[in-house]
């Protein structure tokens, strides 16, 4: 885990354009990749243009989420998971502290989730832990809920493993070197809705969207509302910036297992999201759906041999994507937490707004 560097004091999210990696020549290739190795060893963020997902598969996505985010409460946590494991289903407001994954504490976070995984079932014959690839949980409506989720989930796993193919390249390494990682990845979509609070005056300064995190797995890709301020990076000397997607692109960013594989070239930035304003600074509601791509749970992540040498040995563990998640993912929902000399006592989970 690490913190974004800057240049001259400023945060640039570079933007690379995935079309002229899939279809352009070699040097057009490496010049794609170069920008991607960047944007990794500085800010660990970039936009992507040139991904080809339809317009209409981002359109069908947003409605899913608002028709399912606008259904009553109660109707909302009937979905909600059996034991809080399961990352399926819906997450209500104020559930999760996303800082408690830094060993932070924050309020509890305002946004409220839904969801949706591989399941082991994708994978016959695998005999993967139904924990770890749980089956998903549905809503009745809005009726095009599902089929409109899972194009944007397919698409957005694709996106995920174009990008890593220009991983790879910048890394010096074939093309296809983490498809062996990829091929029975641990993947979620978190639909996520920051609604405006009832009470605005309830919110105390220190109150945020989603806590400080770094991301766990490899990357993610994530939709977000163009031009509403709420995310945030936070630079190496402790300063917070804010991000926010151009239309038609989608931010990728990298996450803890990238870190560990380039033994610390590359950066898994430390990002927050603020309760989202719009340009006046008045609260508006806002949505992202952050797709991870974790990788196979299996799969074994050891310093890459070209990041370590004598003078900058590995200073990382081997260690398996379901090890390191397991963590990371029951820290943010208070799971594994340890008693902390908190103020706030109420309880994380089953809160109701
Ligand atoms: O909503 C956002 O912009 C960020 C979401 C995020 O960081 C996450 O879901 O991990
Ligand atoms: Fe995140």
């Amino acid at each position: 885990m690490s913190t974004a560097r800057t240049r001259d004091g400023q945060l640039h999210i570079p933007t690379i354009d995935l079309a002229t990696f899939r279809d352009g020549l070699a040097a057009d290739r490496a010049l794609v990749a170069a920008e991607l190795d960047r944007a990794a060893s500085t800010v660990g963020f970039v936009q992507v243009v040139g991904h080809g997902i339809p317009a209409a598969v981002e359109t069908g996505m947003i409605a899913a989420m608002d028709g399912f985010f606008g259904l009553p409460m109660w109707q909302k946590k009937a979905l909600r998971p059996a034991s809080p494991e399961f990352n399926r289903g819906y997450t209500p407001p104020r559930a999760e502290r996303l800082s408690l994954s830094l060993g932070v504490d924050s309020p509890a976070d305002l946004f409220e989730a839904f969801n949706v995984g591989r399941s082991a079932d994708d994978f016959p014959g695998l005999g993967l832990d139904e924990l770890q690839y749980a089956p998903n949980l549905w809503p009745l409506r809005p009726e095009s809920f599902e089929p409109g989720v899972m194009i944007w989930f397919s698409e957005a796993a694709r996106v995920a493993r174009e990008v890593t193919s220009v991983m790879a390249v910048a890394l010096g390494l074939d093309a296809d070197f983490f498809a062996s990682y990829q091929d029975h990845a641990l993947e979620v979509l978190r639909l996520n809705n920051y609604r405006v609070p009832a009470d605005e005056k309830q919110l105390t300064p220190d109150q945020v969207g989603m806590g400080a995190h770094t991301d766990h797995g490899i990357v993610t890709v994530m939709w977000a509302d163009p031009e509403i301020r709420g995310l945030q990076i936070l630079d190496q000397d402790g300063s917070w910036h804010d991000v926010m997607p151009t239309a038609g692109a989608l931010l990728v960013n990298l996450g803890d297992l990238l870190a560990h594989w380039t033994n610390d070239r590359w950066v898994s930035p430390r990002h927050r999201v603020l309760p989202p304003t719009d340009d006046e600074g008045r609260l508006v509601r806002r949505r992202s759906a952050a797709f991870f791509h974790d990788g196979n749970a299996d799969a074994v992540i050891s310093v890459l041999p070209g990041c370590a040498d004598e003078e900058k040995p590995a200073h990382y563990e081997a260690v398996t994507v379901a090890e390191h998640l397991a963590t990371q993912q029951s820290d943010s929902r208070g799971l594994a937490v340890k008693p902390s000399p908190s103020r706030d006592t109420e309880p994380l989970l089953g809160v109701q707004t």
